[in-house]
Order: structure tokens, then C-alpha cells, then sequence
């Protein structure tokens, strides 16, 4: 499928970048799952890392592939994090939690000397929103915060798998809301953040520093100051 294989392309792409030696964070969702291969082929290789994984599904994943891994306790610095996005727009904003790992994603992305993101084309907008925002929310009183979310201008729904109330890997649940055209994240970041019962919100504010998009036949690499265009 075209899109895999652009998944494929921008990983393998940012496997380029972790040289030995390093502590890596590892981002999770199936264009990471392709990192993971790879980076799992190069550790069987030699390649000397430790992985810091962001969810139990990366965890998992990575043991079977023989990447060694440790956690936040173990380490000072975490050298390059490797993630995933479900948007990603022209000035580093991000969305990302559409596999429910955004504050886990958030805490070790945002604390990696260099913060790789990795998309299929399909991920880039002009304007984040399209995509429902995930927001990780306190299961306590989990409606009245969604009523307030909701005077924000977007419609929150529970996010549901098989039938189940999703419950993320902090014992949460996960609000999706439609807010169609996000014009300034920031903003809307802090408001949510400001709103109690709300943990955190899947908008990554100008955190990344280096986008990698796995086009038709290449990945494209863009580098920018944060403040620059990238198309
Ligand atoms: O934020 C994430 C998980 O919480 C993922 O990185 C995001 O959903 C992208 O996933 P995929 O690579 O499967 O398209």
C-alpha cells in the first residue's frame, strides 16, 4: 500500500540519524513499527543504542526485536526521540494521539536533544484540525470536562476501540475533538491545559526539529527554523 511504504521510507530515513552510543526515544504507532524493524536490524548489526519507549505497544515491539531499552529513571539525556504524527503543519505544529500515547509521546519527545518526526504525505495540512485533537482527560468527571472542552468550539467524543472505552497507558481516557481548523495552537493548547481534569492535549507546538515526509519514491527532509515554511 502506498502509504506504508511512505511510512517505510521516511522511517528507515530516520534510522539514518541514530548513531551509536545514543538513548533513543521511541515514538510509537505503525510508521515507528517500520523504525522499529529497522532500527532492530541494526542493533542485530551492532549498533549500540538503549530505547526509552513512549507506549507498552512500543515496549512490546521493540523486546521482540532485540532492541535493548531502559527507562527515564536510568538515564541524564535522551540524545534523538523518533515519532509519528497525525497531522504535522508548515510551521512544526503537530497533532498527534491518534494511538492514544500522546502524553507519554509528549514527555519523551519533548526532552530529546533532537526531536525527529516521521509522516506519510497523507500528514501534511496547511491547517491542523482536520484531524480530531486527542485530549487525555481524567477519567473523574470525565463529562463535565468534556463540557467545557466543548465551549471551546469543537465536539468531544469518548474515544471507543471494539466496542470498549479506550483506556490509555496512564489508566486515562482520551477525548477526540473535531475542532475542523485549529488557527492558533498554542492558544488552544494552554487553554485546555488550563481546564482541570484535562492531563494533556495532542497538539506538540513547535517542538520537532526535523521532519522527514516518505514521499512516492524518496523521503524529503525538512530542516527549518521553526519560524520557516516547510512547503
Ligand atoms: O501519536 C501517535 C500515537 O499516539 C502516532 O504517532 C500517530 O497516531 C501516527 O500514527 P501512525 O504512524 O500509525 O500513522
Amino acid at each position: 500500500m502506498k502509504q506504508d511504504q511512505q511510512k517505510k521510507l521516511a522511517a528507515e530515513e530516520a534510522v539514518k540519524w541514530i548513531k551509536d552510543g545514543m538513548v533513543v526515544g521511541l515514538g510509537s504507532g505503525s510508521t515507528v513499527n517500520w523504525m522499529l524493524e529497522k532500527l532492530g536490524e541494526k542493533v542485530q548489526q551492532g549498533l549500540q543504542i538503549t530505547g526509552i519507549p513512549s507506549s507498552k505497544k512500543t515496549e512490546r515491539l521493540a523486546k521482540q526485536l532485540g532492541i535493548p531499552l531502559t527507562d527515564s529513571s536510568s538515564v541524564s539525556r535522551i540524545d534523538i526521540a523518533i515519532d509519528g504524527a497525525d497531522e504535522v503543519d508548515r510551521q512544526f505544529n503537530l497533532i498527534k494521539g491518534g494511538g492514544g500515547s500522546l502524553v507519554r509521546e509528549k514527555i519523551v519527545d519533548a526532552h530529546a536533544t533532537e526531536f525527529i518526526v516521521i509522516v506519510d504525505e497523507s500528514k501534511l495540512v496547511s491547517t491542523l484540525g482536520k484531524f480530531p485533537l486527542p485530549v487525555e482527560v481524567l477519567p473523574f468527571g470525565w463529562e463535565l470536562t468534556a463540557r467545557t472542552i466543548a465551549e471551546l468550539g469543537c465536539e468531544p467524543k469518548i474515544r471507543e476501540r471494539n466496542g470498549e472505552r479506550f483506556i490509555s497507558d496512564n489508566g486515562n481516557y482520551i477525548l477526540d475533538c473535531q475542532f475542523n481548523s485549529i488557527q492558533n495552537p498554542q492558544q488552544l493548547h494552554e487553554q485546555l491545559k488550563q481546564m482541570t481534569g484535562v492531563v494533556e492535549t495532542g497538539l506538540f507546538v513547535q517542538m520537532a526539529d526535523r521532519i522527514i515526509i516518505g514521499k512516492e519514491q524518496t523521503a524529503e527532509e525538512i530542516v527549518a527554523s521553526k519560524d520557516e515554511s516547510i512547503v
